[in-house]
């Protein structure tokens, strides 16, 4: 159907001339290698590759091919390509390496030399999701926003355009450029800051902008940057927050059918959050929260469907998507399928836009259902914070985020790496003041998980809301957990699943701990955990093959490809993201660090080199300095710690962003320098200068050294209330389980950290 699947069939025709030419030599028929074209394998994204040298029975032999140094502690988010031998790989700033896909052997390594005072924009870790591959050249995004194109060969940069618009503003770049035909595209970040969201296309041969299209207008009255904003406008209060840009970015999904010619956009959640604030006489909003079929020679929609009309819960429909034809009664329907982050799965005509299905994979209490007929998600109510807060499922983290599940045309079965998690929003005492570049949510949240620091519903920011057993009252268990889950597209159900959340269930650590998906038509899912261990299941039931220790806490999906008739899987590895501020409690990350790394399997590998481990904290430490600042001081400095600094730093624990209550005294005399001046903007902390005053940056560390006392206090006096930092994180399980794990039933067999 796409490209890509074309470029694998000519491959394999080769493959086929050239085994029937080594007949005389009574050789081995030398197998054609296959290469992974795009992040998601293909065009349409299935995360699915029909190698199969790596199968059910020999699963359990897969150790070490080779491992390369991505030289960063940033998170992992990405999925490489490899063409003709050669592995294209993207990390944090928007670094790119191209490796040997035999050896891992370096070839050359692009860098975008980014400005970093860009950090302090960034809202969810400095990650990069994904490069682009065509006609011989690499296309990448660097997270300040600039689109290279580079020549595969050598690595030069042949072509290099900035895409943002406005640079005042609160934009950045994580996620992958797309090919669609003859452009390549790319979106931005910013949904919690102050963009306005567009994708940009540009000519793969030049870099010249072919067309771009905005996700929201920019004003209620026009001039419009193009007709599809004039309907858009309609659906917005003329009275809206304009000036806040209104959100709508395009961070993570997108895919293109070659045949329709329609390039598939994921449109992101609204800024402010809440509509009371954002568009105060209601409408859906759009195009936020909807995915949206673009003609991608023209930059002019098909159609578009909104999942979450008027969304004040950040539930973006930027989860990627995946094309594939699926039997659904009497026809064979071109669908393209997506679990956003509000609970829903969608499986849509691909063609018209048409809803065919839309069921619950996670819990959900914002709306009751979607009405089939209409399309529309009902709403219960249950979501509306503008009067008091409430307790509200799926969590802004979303029933599923940006990691990639998987479609198995052979099973016909999506693997989707759920969670099941709520939180608390509220709408701040103070009123709302606009910050220009700066965070706008206009409404704060809190996760009802134990040891979540700054986004917890422990932390001093929320503590005047009521308790959970009041906010929680008949409603389904807070409990976080994370499951991958087998589900069935057109039955809408699940199949089979594992837990993923293991020991850390009800804690932050459950959120992410299982990662991205990948499938095979060996009749495998591969998964790996933030606990350092690559997992392989049987397609069909779940049934637990492998757990691969590899001692680097993996976020990003593997991928696979097959050179001189050798199957290599590989991954990137790396803890951080939106979560790169946690603790990561009992993962790899804390107990051998997070040097970032590609790791690659093969059959018969031997066991896979884990880092050295660290040394661990087993005590609360004594804060640098003494208390000062007044009560007052300390509650404006958490609730600005809340809005400006807790994205990164949840100061809960020793996590991949430091815990700024341990601040040893030479970072508290450099405090105003960090925050106002960016002397560690290389470091990911860029200048907070126009958003926080220098008085201000002083009621910040005020709070923090209090919560820093609280802390050291309770441990003297109760050592158990101590925030948990074990000296050692559990073992991980080196032998399959015996069972299958079949049915409906929440397991926790599988992965052995149930312990
Ligand atoms: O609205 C946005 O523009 C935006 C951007 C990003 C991003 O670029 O990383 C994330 C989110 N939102 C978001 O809501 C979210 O949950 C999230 C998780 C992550 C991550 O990398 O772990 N990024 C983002
Ligand atoms: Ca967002």
């Amino acid at each position: 159907m796409s490209n890509a699947w074309r470029a694998l069939s000519a491959v394999a025709v080769l493959g086929l001339l050239a085994s029937g030419c080594s007949k005389h030599e009574a050789a081995a028929p030398q197998a054609a290698d296959v290469g992974w074209l795009t992040g998601g394998h293909d065009d349409a994204q299935t995360y699915h590759s029909p190698l199969q040298q790596v199968d059910e029975a020999n699963a359990g032999r897969l150790g070490f091919g080779w491992s390369y140094d991505l030289e960063t502690t940033h998170g992992q988010e990405a999925t490489p390509v490899v063409v003709d031998g050669v592995m294209y790989a993207s990390a944090p700033w928007g670094f790119v390496h191209a490796v040997d896909a035999r050896t891992g052997r370096r070839r050359w390594v692009f860098d975008p030399k980014v400005d970093n005072s860009i950090t302090s924009k960034v809202c969810c870790g400095i990650v990069s999701r994904g490069l682009a591959f065509a006609e011989g050249r690499v296309f990448t995004a660097s997270i300040d926003g600039r689109l290279s194109a580079l020549d595969a060969k050598d690595g030069k940069q042949l072509w290099q355009v900035d895409t943002i618009v406005d640079h005042e503003r609160g934009y950045t770049v994580t996620g992958s450029p797309y090919i669609a035909g003859d452009v390549v595209v790319i979106g931005n970040s910013g949904g919690e800051l102050d963009a306005r969201g567009y994708i940009s296309a540009y000519r793969i041969s030049s870099g010249e902008l072919a067309w771009r299209f905005f996700t929201v207008p920019g004003s209620a009255q026009g001039p419009f940057e193009h007709p599809e904003l004039e309907v858009a406008a309609k659906t917005w209060d003329p009275k809206s927050r304009w000036d806040v840009g209104l959100g709508g970015t395009v961070w993570d999904g997108m895919a293109y059918d070659a045949k329709l010619d329609l390039l598939y956009v994921g449109v992101g959640n609204s800024a402010l959050y809440p509509r009371k604030l954002r568009s105060p006489n209601g409408g859906d909003n759009l195009y936020v929260s909807s995915i949206l079929a673009i003609h991608p020679k023209t930059g002019r929609l098909a159609w578009h469907y909104q999942t979450t009309p008027g969304d004040q819960w950040d539930y973006t429909a930027t989860q990627k998507m995946i094309l594939a034809d699926l039997r659904i009664g009497a026809r064979t329907r071109q669908v393209l399928m997506q679990a956003p982050k509000n609970g829903f799965f969608y499986v849509l005509d691909r063609a018209t836009g048409e809803l065919l299905s839309a069921k619950p994979y996670v819990p959900v209490t914002w709306a009751s259902g979607v009405d089939e007929k209409t399309g529309r998600a009902m709403e219960t109510g249950q979501g509306d914070y503008s009067n008091g807060p409430k307790l509200v499922f799926p969590s802004p983290a979303g029933g599923h985020n940006w990691h990639p599940m998987a479609f198995n045309p052979d099973t016909g079965l999506v693997y989707i790496p759920t969670l099941e998690a709520s939180a608390v929003f509220w709408m701040p005492d103070a009123p709302y003041v606009y910050a220009k570049g700066g965070p706008n949510t206009g409404a704060l949240y809190a996760f009802p998980a134990a040891h979540a620091g700054n986004w917890g519903l422990e932390s001093p920011a929320a503590k005047h809301l009521p308790p959970l057993s009041e906010l929680g009252k008949g409603q389904p268990d807070t409990t976080i957990r994370g499951f991958l889950r087998a589900w069935d597209p057109v039955a809408n159900k699940v199949v089979w699943e594992v837990e993923t959340s293991g020991q850390w269930a009800g804690q932050m650590n459950a959120l992410w701990n299982g990662g991205g998906v990948m499938t095979t038509s060996g009749n495998l899912v591969f998964q790996g955990q933030s606990t350092g261990a690559l997992h392989v299941y049987r397609a069909t039931d779940g049934h637990p093959l492998a757990a691969i220790d590899i001692g680097t806490s993996i976020m990003a999906a593997p991928m696979t490809y097959e050179l001189d008739g050798i199957q290599y899987v590989a991954v990137m590895a790396g803890f951080g993201g939106a979560l790169g501020g946690v603790h990561p409690v009992g993962t790899a990350a804390e107990r051998y660090g997070n040097a970032g790394r590609i790791v690659a399997f093969k059959l018969d590998g031997g066991p896979v080199p884990k880092p050295a481990e660290k040394e661990h904290v087993s005590t609360v430490p004594r804060p640098a300095v003494e208390r000062f600042g007044s009560a007052a001081d300390i509650q404006t400095g958490n609730d600005l710690l809340k809005r400006n600094c807790a994205r990164c730093h949840a100061n809960e624990g020793p996590g991949a962003i430091p815990d700024l209550r341990w601040m040893s005294a030479q970072t508290h005399q450099e405090f105003e320098d960090i925050v106002l001046k960016g002397v560690r903007a290389a470091k990911g902390m860029g200048s907070f200068a126009g958003l926080i005053t220098p008085a201000q940056a002083q009621q910040i560390r005020a709070a923090v050294v209090d919560s820093a006392w609280r802390a050291y206090e309770a441990a003297q006096n109760t050592p158990q209330s101590a925030p948990h930092v074990p000296t050692t994180a559990p073992e991980l399980p080196r032998s399959p389980e015996p069972e299958p794990v079949p049915g409906r039933e929440p397991t926790t067999a599988s992965n052995g950290a149930s312990r």
